[in-house]
């Protein structure tokens, strides 16, 4: 039996928004893949544009190992996130060849506005006025959506359709979990003794990426 976690800040914020974090974790698009009952047109739009997504958050899990580097007192910090880092290269690398798995030409797509709106908020999580913590609990909530929306495309009795279990699988496997784990205990560590200001800081970002994660799945419906 695991250790049970000790509970943090973090999980009473899930608990305080609960609704919100099944919205982005059971959304229908991750259900229908789970039910087998996704439309192959969806699942396209939504490659198409996790495509351009990730190219973007590559930059920003750069700029997370720069702040672990110089900020953490933990040199594991630096090292959790350059392991992160390291599987967005192999994660670019799997977009291209599901992509031509599906006949879906990256060249031809465009970043519809949730993502573009993603992108944005990526982006201001860049300034150095942003503290760690922040950061730190942003960056966990973005990993672990996908860890927990996958991960539940597998769970037994499921019926993801085969040509979709390596989705799946690369973020619902066991070692993406041990590492979304990794980085939740870094932005618990960093909350612990985090000021008053950051902490409303931090439920904030976190707010606003499961937001964002919902309106991302939503452009999977079709329509901009
Ligand atoms: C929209 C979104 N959110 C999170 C992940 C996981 N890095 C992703 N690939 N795309």
């Amino acid at each position: 039996m695991e250790k049970p976690e000790k509970r943090g800040v973090i999980d009473t914020w899930l608990d305080k928004h609960h609704s919100l974090y099944t919205a982005a974790t059971r959304h229908d698009f991750v259900i229908s893949i789970l039910d087998g009952s996704v439309d192959l047109s969806s699942f396209k739009t939504w490659l198409g544009q996790d495509y351009l997504f990730v190219r973007e958050f590559a930059p920003f899990v750069a700029n997370v190992l720069i702040r672990a580097g110089k900020e953490s007192g933990e040199t594991s910090d630096m090292e959790v996130v350059l392991g992160g880092l390291a599987s967005l290269n192999d994660e670019i690398e799997w977009f291209k060849s599901e992509g031509s798995k599906w006949g879906v030409d990256f060249s031809t797509v465009v970043a519809q506005k949730a993502n573009k709106e993603y992108r944005r908020f990526l982006e201001g999580l860049m300034s150095s006025e942003v503290e760690y913590g922040v950061v730190m609990t942003a960056f966990w909530a973005i990993e672990a959506v996908y860890q927990e929306s996958f991960a539940h495309c597998l769970e037994n009795g499921n019926k993801t359709p085969g040509e979709l279990t390596g989705a799946c699988n690369r973020w619902g496997n066991d070692g993406f979990r041990q590492y979304c784990s990794s980085v939740k205990n870094i932005a618990e560590r960093c909350l612990e003794n985090a000021s008053g200001e950051a902490l409303v800081e931090a439920e904030d970002v976190l707010v606003r990426v499961l937001e964002h994660e919902v309106a991302f799945w939503e452009m999977s419906r079709g329509g901009q």
